[in-house]
């Protein structure tokens, strides 16, 4: 039978999707499915693994069955994938030894802490290109070796596996025959040097990791394995394509060349720009990544990672119950002509770039008695569009490069007052493609790559404009508002100190 389609699995941080994709890159088949946020103590956030791979092996069976699509039809798989989120599981079992501990989750504070009291920290950065923050997997590794008990007597003795959740999804779709990552997913673990591009064996022994715990870091298009004959495909299908969610969403947005940046409103915002063949080193709080490595070609990012955007305004729903859906924030903050001097900093799990304070908390300022639901819903809104002002401001520092235009995507940048709002802000015109899941497209041009379903040359065609929105604000009250944001920002820092 005729091979029409690519599936993409995104395994998210709310949620596992598949995506099905035909020849013109359009989505022809779409199933979603959310699984259970685990908070055992304040800051502290995990997944279950073995949920998340239901949830994955259930998206499929619900996009097949719907779709009508056979097996056989699929020419290739692509993963992309929540990062940082760290699952160690026994090799011979299958079984994880705790739950997953989640980029979220900040139990790994003092062991950052302590590694900075240690002087440890520009060796850190130098190696990996991020810095010492619990966001990143190797103090999770770390701390679970540490407190879960039994385990790092097993790891010792090569019973143990780590993987991000990439690694976790391959090695379940192949019935626990392959081991591997991508280069962009391994460049989030702070144990992977990203100049060599091979695990540091000095940073594992500060962390104390055992090499044999790590899988084997691939290429990010290329195949890996096949999907196990007996498993939830019933048949061999390549495994073909990996990268780390925000990498993905940077391919799939086509900013295939130096200088072009996305910007992703999901849970958190993650802006990227790609830098070329050479690593950037921020002097201004961002993360150097590795983009994606196709053909032995390993491409870089600058990146600055929000931890809490589209997360805030599910606060607004399910906390302060504010609205009933995430959509309904747009109406609410249409009915004011402005936020009237309230600022929200969603510093919930403290604050990312380019503050990285991992002791800030949330705040509202400025309230009078003349605030309003209105305005506290637009403030909250309005957020995402600061944070990302502040990454924005970074990167064109560190990268010496002016933006002329900014991609957007994921779930908030529906909202068509936010994207005009932050077009206002940031002074450059904001881009939104007709396909919002470019993530998912990112991770399916990847296989598709690997497996000749596409050419190189034909992606860039691909990237077709929903809508674009142009700056409509003079300067003097861009940067009044700016320097309110400013303000208020640095009066969260340090709080839980
Ligand atoms: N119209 C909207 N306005 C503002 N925020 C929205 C809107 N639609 C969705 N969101 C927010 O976007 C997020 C979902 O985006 P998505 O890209 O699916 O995130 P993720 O992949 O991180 O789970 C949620 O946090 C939700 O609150
Ligand atoms: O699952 P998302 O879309 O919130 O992305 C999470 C990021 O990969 C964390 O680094």
């Amino acid at each position: 039978m005729e091979k029409k389609y690519i599936l993409s699995l995104d395994q998210g941080t709310t949620s596992s999707r598949a995506i099905l994709f035909n020849k013109e890159a359009k989505i022809v088949g779409f199933a979603q499915k959310e699984f259970s946020q685990i908070y055992p103590q304040p800051g502290w956030v995990e997944h279950d693994a073995v949920e998340i791979w239901g949830s994955v092996a259930g998206v499929v069976g619900e996009l097949l069955a719907k779709t009508g699509v056979k097996a056989v039809e699929i020419a290739a798989i692509g993963i992309t994938n929540q990062r940082e989120t760290t699952v160690v599981w026994d090799k011979e079992t299958g079984e994880p030894v705790a739950n997953a501990v989640v980029w979220q989750c900040r139990r790994t504070a003092a062991i950052c802490d302590d590694l900075k009291e240690k002087g440890l920290e520009a060796e850190f950065r130098s190696r990996t290109g991020l810095l010492l923050d619990a966001y990143f997997s190797g103090t999770k590794i770390k701390w679970l070796l540490d407190n879960v008990p039994g385990a790092r007597k097993k790891a010792e003795a090569g019973r143990l596996l780590f993987g991000t959740i990439d690694t976790w999804l391959i090695w379940k779709l192949t019935g626990g025959k392959v081991h591997v990552t991508d280069y962009s997913n391994a460049s989030r673990t702070l144990i992977y040097n990203i100049h060599y591009l091979k695990w540091d064996d000095v940073l594992l022994e500060h962390l104390d990791i055992p090499a044999s715990m790590l899988p084997e870091v691939r290429g990010s298009s290329e195949i890996y394995g096949y999907t196990d004959a007996g498993g939830i495909f019933n048949r061999k299908i390549a495994i073909a394509g990996a990268a780390g969610d925000q990498q993905a969403a940077l391919f799939g947005q086509t900013c295939l060349e130096s200088g072009m940046a996305k910007n992703t409103y999901g849970t958190g915002c993650f802006m990227l720009m790609h830098t070329g063949d050479k690593p950037v080193t921020s002097k201004n709080g961002l993360l150097t990544t590795i983009a994606w490595g196709i053909n032995g070609r390993v491409q870089y990012a600058l990146e600055g990672s929000i931890f809490v955007a589209g997360a805030a305004i599910q606060w607004l729903r399910d906390g302060l119950k504010l609205i009933d859906a995430a959509p309904d924030s747009q109406y609410f903050a249409d009915k004011v002509e402005d936020s009237a001097g309230v600022y929200v900093v969603p510093a919930f799990t403290g604050l990312g770039a380019p503050y990285w304070d991992m002791y800030a908390r949330g705040a509202i300022f400025g309230l009078t008695r003349g605030t309003t639901k209105d305005h506290i819903i637009r403030a909250t809104l309005e957020s995402l569009a600061y944070q990302t002002k502040d990454v924005l401001r970074a990167m064109e520092t560190d990268s010496a490069i002016k933006l002329k235009a900014l991609r957007v995507d994921g779930g908030a940048a529906a909202n068509d007052l936010l994207m005009q709002f932050q077009a206002n802000l940031l002074g450059v015109n904001v881009e939104r493609p007709q396909v919002l899941e470019t993530t998912a497209s990112g991770a399916a041009y990847l296989a598709g790559l690997a497996v000749g379903f596409w050419q190189p040359q034909e992606l860039d065609k691909k990237w077709i404009a929903d809508a674009s929105f142009a700056p409509d604000m003079d300067q003097e009250t861009r940067d009044k508002l700016y320097d309110g944001w400013k303000k208020a920002v640095n009066r969260t820092m340090g709080w839980a100190k």
